[in-house]
């Protein structure tokens, strides 16, 4: 039977070496061992998020007891002592020899004697000793850096642009565990109606807060293999993304066009406020992503939807034709859903930033081409960087007089327990 630590380990050790999403190998774990129990793939699910969301502080924690430094350490071994200490110090339900035995065990297995000694002393050390304070920080920066665990440039970055309190509170926000929320399909049914029939169905479900067509479903497990998920009665998203669409407003008959549409969350959304009727193009570089636009359309009942696989930077209006309503949802640097992608803010850099604002800026001004005048369009991102938001609106504005700015919304992952995210409404004259 595979052990829940053994895995996260090796999810962490990937995640790390490779660079790789933590989502999508965790995902990759879960699939492949469909034996484990829920408690199992929930401890498995925690064990990495929680791991790779306090590893900086983890590392504060461990480094005395390290003569070389955690940085000396092989990968391997850095990983166990951080999934260790997550469990010291943040599961507190499990005793703490259950917790040093486990890691023993797996150090056994993958190296020798030495390292398992290594591991023992370290993690004795940890429990016998005081906890070392975070008062000995003094710079404001580096202490909330460390004590919710980002990289100082982020926390640095946030401080400047939205001052220390908002920075705190992001990084407070960035660290809890989001709760699932789900989009009512309107095409299939009322949210009245689905609420009841998940309700029957044993799941916690409430309205959101601030999204129409949302709820939260606090007990998600399974949820997508239900008859109601897979007869399109709802769509998985976040509430923050769910008040993207309706910002547009798309109406029945218009020609619609999604310039950055896969996977389609977003897509299909404009068009159940189109009621289905009318025309929307889905648009995404990947051409191996239409298939997941095309398999949610077909599953919500959705005809109104065309794909296509141009860069949008490029792309020519034959290619597209002339819009009434566009979308661009850019690909961003995410900081608005490290709590999903904690692994972004250990990945990330500054000059990533730089670059995707470029594309940013290319996208929507190429998308400005495409809408017809009197057109309306959203630009949209998951993250809270003003360089790829407010930025990129400005600079755009200069360069289109014939555009006006309408509403702008700045969402902070504080905000209602969802993403950060960033919308901003153009008319063009
Ligand atoms: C934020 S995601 C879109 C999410 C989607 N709107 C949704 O709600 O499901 C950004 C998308 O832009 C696509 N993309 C990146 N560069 C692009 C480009 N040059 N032209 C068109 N699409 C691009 C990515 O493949 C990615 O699927």
């Amino acid at each position: 039977m595979a052990n829940p630590r053994a895995l996260a380990l090796d999810v962490l050790i990937k995640v790390e070496e490779q660079k790789a999403y933590s989502h999508l190998v965790l995902n990759q774990v879960l699939n492949k061992h469909r034996q484990l129990d829920l408690r199992d793939r929930h401890l498995l699910t925690e064990l990495v998020y929680g791991t790779i969301q306090h590893q900086r502080l983890l590392d504060f924690y461990l480094e005395p007891f390290l003569k070389q430094g955690m940085a000396k350490l092989d990968v391997w071994v850095k990983q166990l002592l951080r999934l260790s200490a997550y469990q010291l110090f943040f599961l507190t339900r499990i005793p703490s020899y259950a917790v040093v035995n486990e890691a023993v065990k797996l150090a056994k297995k993958r190296g020798h004697r030495g390292i398992q000694g290594l591991i023992n002393g370290v993690l004795r050390n940890l429990l016998r000793e005081p906890k070392r304070s975070l008062d000995t920080i003094c710079d404001p920066v580096e202490r909330i850096a460390v004590e919710t665990s980002h990289p100082t440039w982020l926390v640095a970055r946030w401080a400047e642009q939205y001052g220390l309190k908002t920075a705190q509170e992001i990084c407070r926000a960035n660290n809890e565990r989001p709760v699932l929320t789900v989009r009512v399909n309107p095409l299939k049914a009322s949210k009245q109606e689905v609420m009841d029939h998940l309700r029957a169905l044993g799941y916690h479900v409430s309205e959101t807060a601030v999204a129409q067509q949302g709820l939260r479903v606090e007990n998600p497990a399974k949820l997508m293999e239900s008859s109601l998920f897979k007869q399109g009665y709802f769509t998985i998203q976040s509430e923050s993304s769910m008040l993207v669409a309706p910002l547009l407003r798309p109406e029945p008959g218009m020609k619609v066009l999604d310039l950055c549409a896969a996977p389609g969350g977003k897509t299909t959304h404009l068009a159940e406020l189109m009621d289905n009727r009318g025309h929307v193009v889905a648009n995404d570089v990947h051409a191996h992503k239409l298939k997941l636009i095309k398999k949610a359309a077909k599953r919500l009942g959705i005809t109104i939807i065309n794909v296509t696989a141009y860069d949008g930077t490029t792309v020519s209006s034959g290619q597209l034709g002339h819009f009434e309503r566009i979308l661009v949802d850019a690909p961003c640097s995410g900081f608005g859903v490290i709590k999903h992608k904690p692994d972004l803010k250990w990945h990330k850099r500054p000059e990533d930033i730089k670059h995707i604002a470029e594309l940013q800026l290319q996208l929507l001004t190429r998308a400005a081409q495409l809408l017809i005048p009197g057109g309306q369009l959203v630009y949209s991102t998951c993250t809270i960087d003003r360089e790829e938001n407010e930025s990129v609106i400005t600079r755009f504005l200069e360069d289109h007089p014939d555009f006006e700015v309408g509403e702008i919304r700045q969402i902070f992952p504080q905000d209602f327990g969802s993403d950060g995210f960033f919308m901003a409404k153009l008319s063009k004259a």
